[in-house]
């Protein structure tokens, strides 16, 4: 089987395309294994995605985190389906099926927009003792579920020993969270570091996690309702900007896709 590897704005995944309709794969144990940095390609998580209609044009697609679990939203997996559908099928602006979530899709030449539907918002569910301040996360929901922590300087957080404490929080069982550390860096601009639950493991840039952050910037006072940058681990940052129709409820996230290799699975 063919696989293609693809980043969005540093977060990596191997996609599987189009795969034969009667096969029978158990896509989370290989997820597992693709995902694996040293025995597999490598990678943040596995993408299928499925062509299911032209007109409208809409696309099916299943991601699954490096541990087998599956994600029912994924920003940047999102972006990079979209930005192979230009390449494949021809398509700018196209929905795309997530854990029955109809996202909507932009691709332009500098940048691939995605949205993301904002639900719960609850201020201070869970607080850590972070370099010996206790310091509160709210959590939004972005389609999974993220908590975000707004701390002076990102730089100097343990994100993983943190990231983990949090994660496995009591307060968040069973389903638990991924972790987002957020930083003002000046007007409509935030730098952000996030533990990625499924990964289990700081990811250098997160969709969904960049607009929870800005979901909890916003009602923090931080930023205004109006474009964002996320400056992320990878250097690529990631733009969260409100839905014109719908400002509340839906962000668009944006930023670079990068096709990095392609090969055929042994
Ligand atoms: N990196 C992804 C989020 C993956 C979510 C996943 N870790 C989970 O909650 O299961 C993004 O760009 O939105």
């Amino acid at each position: 089987m063919r696989f293609r590897k693809i980043h969005g704005a540093g977060n990596d995944f191997v996609f599987l395309s189009d795969p034969a309709p009667e096969s029978d794969n158990n896509w989370a144990k290989e997820a597992e294994q693709l995902c694996a940095r040293r025995t597999g390609v490598g990678a943040d998580g596995q993408v299928i995605s499925r062509l299911i209609s032209t007109n409208p044009a809409l696309i099916e697609v299943a991601c699954f985190n490096a541990d087998g679990s599956t994600a029912t939203m994924c920003g940047n997996a999102l972006r990079c389906t979209a930005w192979l559908a230009r390449q494949d099928h021809g398509l700018t602006t196209m929905g795309l099926l997530m854990a029955g979530v109809t996202h909507e899709a932009v691709v332009s030449d500098d940048a691939v927009w995605v949205t993301a539907e904002v639900g719960a918002v609850q201020p201070r569910c869970v607080q850590a003792v972070i370099n010996g301040r206790p310091t509160w996360f709210d959590s939004a929901h972005t389609g999974t579920e993220h908590v975000v922590a707004v701390v002076a300087d990102v730089d100097s957080i343990d994100t993983v020993t943190v990231g983990r404490l949090i994660r496995h929080h009591a307060d968040l069982a069973p389903l638990g969270t991924n972790v987002n550390f957020v930083q003002s860096a000046g007007s409509q601009e935030l730098r952000i570091r996030t533990y990625e639950r499924g990964v289990e493991a700081e990811t250098l840039s997160c969709g969904s996690g960049a607009v929870a952050a800005v979901v909890i910037a916003t009602m923090r006072g931080l930023v205004a309702r109006r474009p964002v940058t996320v400056h992320n681990q990878a250097g690529e940052p990631l733009t969260v900007r409100p839905h014109p129709d719908r400002p509340t409820r839906t962000q668009w996230v944006g930023g670079p896709v990068t096709h990095t290799f392609e090969g055929v699975l042994a």
